[in-house]
């Protein structure tokens, strides 16, 4: 019973729809009592040769008044309970999605998608379960047990009845333990079910990779062996489910042989009338369902209880990074001044930026260049305010950016990630998702500053054709720049390219970058970059290795310097002369294959 204890702020909240659905089922569980007595009260009277047409109306009359109640009041419950039952989820399932749109990326990478769908799923079904079906069978096992009880008490005989129920506490005990047993296995199943679906998501989404590597039929044992997981698991649920139907079966058994035992003697020596002894059958019959119902009470109870345990184990747990929501509105522009001492990842002590510092002020454009995994992307994570607790201060027109509302701060910057993600509706409404109410023309200007435009009108439908997993496959370029379209369109104070420009060609690259430069007075605009041509205009470039600035300045100093930037410039000069060569030339030479054993540890960043 401990879920009901923890669902009551929905049972409270909505007291009045268990209101009529409890009292409606009351009335039916009333009604159940009528027909056993009108039966025995028809077996005596034809006993007793006293039945005639004008008693077979009445009693056939209440009979049909007692369905048509019953029929009423059965609609009444049903709609009720189950209708909220289904609110249950509905709310659960609400509170879940707005706390995944609350957490960070820490969230998302300790708990894996697969998971997280789950919790969305079966978890939810079960908790549900509990508010529409565990109340049902309370109710049934206490208000249809009670009033039978009573009604056997009252209208029968009160020796009879103890005798008949003498067996319930063993029903209670059994069920009590089996309960327990299936509050833990239920949770395991519920993991390997989480497994599975984990498994399920990652081959879906890892599906190239798996081809390409040919690994399909390792794939296929792995999710396999998942699959042996959930079967193991769920048979041992299955298993304890089982051990209840025989046993109330048997209990129900045990009741019928004591009644008819002691109601035999009792109709033999008269203490009690044949039409009696048959009503009291009747109403062991009417106990059945309450005691199966008792059983099916612990079972759900136990179930929503691993369920609930699991989806608030969820819902409590906090995002670490976004420490404070703030109260100011951002300025119309404003110098940003990144000064972060020391920066670590959550649980980790590796110090990843470390004393860097840098100014930016609106239309101008800085460059974040160097190895792979030198720090550039930890930078831009730390101005998304994906992670707040950093030493050092990253300001904003004089202001910590914490004291910004996150909503208005996140919006006045533009970000284009590393990794694209379209939506799977029109290119229109992806380009204008961060700006719902943009029009057709500032739609198609960002689509031209970012020189996808002229790709997108050789689309079928133009702009109205559809993206994403239901329509048109992409290429990486065109992705990368109808991104960088709908940065644009949000007129951003702050524009963030994170090496958003890996996958276009280089006079693509430098179409956007001359689109941009025009409209640079507009933002201050950080470039993230491996191919140094992307920030050779920056008013400064930072040069960072291991989280700190190794070099910085602007580009003609910087190449002379004997530096990584130097080295990796001359390196990224030569690929291209060989690339712009061999496609003249068509040469199937590629550019590394001719370069010097210098130039290759060069190109990896060595
Ligand atoms: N969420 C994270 N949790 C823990 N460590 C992380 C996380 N993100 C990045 N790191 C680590 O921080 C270091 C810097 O990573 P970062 O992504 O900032 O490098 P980068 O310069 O952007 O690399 P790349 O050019 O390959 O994108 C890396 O060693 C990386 O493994």
């Amino acid at each position: 019973m401990k879920i009901f204890k923890e669902l009551w702020w929905f049972f409270k909240s909505e007291k009045k729809g268990y209101g009529i659905g409890l009292f409606a089922l009351f009335m039916v569980s009333l009604t159940h009592l009528v027909p056993p007595l009108i039966i025995g009260k028809l077996i005596d009277a034809i006993v007793k040769h006293k039945l005639n047409w004008s008693v077979l109306t009445i009693y056939l009359s209440v009979l049909l008044l007692t369905a048509a109640f019953e029929y009423a009041f059965r609609y009444i419950w049903s709609t009720n309970i189950w209708g909220e039952a289904f609110k249950l989820e509905k709310i659960m399932r609400a509170k879940l999605f707005e706390h995944f749109l609350k957490m960070d990326t820490f969230f998302y990478q300790k708990n894996r998608t697969g998971d997280l769908m789950a919790h969305a799923t079966n978890d939810l079904s079960a908790i549900q379960e509990v508010a529409g079906l565990g109340v049902l069978t309370w109710a049934d096992s206490v208000m249809t047990g009670g009033t039978t009880i009573i009604a056997m008490l009252l209208f029968i005989d009160w020796r009879l009845t103890i005798i008949a129920i003498l067996p319930l506490p063993l029903l209670a005990v059994v069920s009590k333990t089996l309960g327990d047993h299936i509050h833990e296995s239920f949770e395991k199943a519920q993991e390997t079910f989480s497994e599975m679906n984990d498994k399920v998501q990652e081959s879906i989404t890892g599906m190239k990779a798996i081809k390409s590597f040919g690994e399909e039929e390792q794939d296929k044992a792995d999710f396999q062996e998942k699959l042996d997981h959930i079967d193991q698991a769920f048979v041992k649920v299955n298993r304890i489910d089982s051990m209840y139907d025989p046993l109330i079966t048997f209990i129900v058994g045990i009741s019928y042989t004591l009644t008819i035992l002691l109601g035999g003697y009792y109709v033999v020596h008269q203490v009690l009338s044949l039409g009696q002894l048959v009503s009291f059958m009747t109403y062991i019959g009417n106990l059945v369902w309450p005691m199966f119902a008792i059983g099916l009470l612990f079972n759900v109870m136990e179930r929503g209880r691993a369920s609930y345990s699991r989806v608030d184990k969820l819902l409590h747990q906090e995002a670490q990074s976004k420490t404070s929501d703030g109260t100011l509105l951002m300025p119309e522009e404003g110098k940003l001044v990144f000064d972060v001492h020391h920066f670590s990842y959550p649980d980790e002590e590796k110090i990843r930026i470390n004393q860097l510092k840098f100014e930016l002020e609106s239309g101008n454009l800085i460059g974040l260049v160097g190895r792979t995994g030198a720090g550039k992307s930890s930078i831009i994570k730390l101005l998304m305010r994906e992670f707040d607790h950093y030493d050092g201060e990253i300001s904003y027109a004089g202001q910590s950016i914490k004291k910004y509302q996150l909503d208005e701060y996140l919006t006045s910057i533009g970000y284009v990630p590393q990794e694209h993600f379209l939506f799977s509706m029109s290119v229109f409404d992806n380009i204008r998702f961060g700006k719902a109410d943009a029009s057709q023309e500032e739609v198609t200007r960002a689509a031209k500053l970012a020189g996808i435009h002229e790709d997108i009108i050789e689309f079928s439908n133009g702009y109205d054709t559809l993206v994403g997993e239901r329509g048109v496959s992409l290429s990486g370029g065109q992705k990368q720049r109808l991104s960088i379209a709908r940065a644009l369109l949000v007129e951003p104070k702050i524009l963030i390219l994170d090496d958003a420009l890996s996958a276009v060609d280089a006079k693509t690259e430098h179409i956007i970058l001359t689109n941009l430069k025009k409209q640079k007075h507009a933002f201050a605009t950080i470039i993230v970059s491996h191919r140094l041509s992307s920030v050779m205009e920056a008013d400064e470039i930072l040069v960072l290795d291991s989280g700190h600035v190794a070099e910085r300045g602007k580009h003609e100093a910087l190449v002379k310097n004997e530096g990584w930037y130097s080295k990796m410039w001359q390196m990224q000069q030569i690929e291209s002369h060989l690339s712009a060569s061999s496609a003249l030339t068509k040469s199937d030479l590629t550019p590394l294959s001719v370069l010097t054993e210098n130039e290759r540890s060069l190109s990896n960043g060595k």
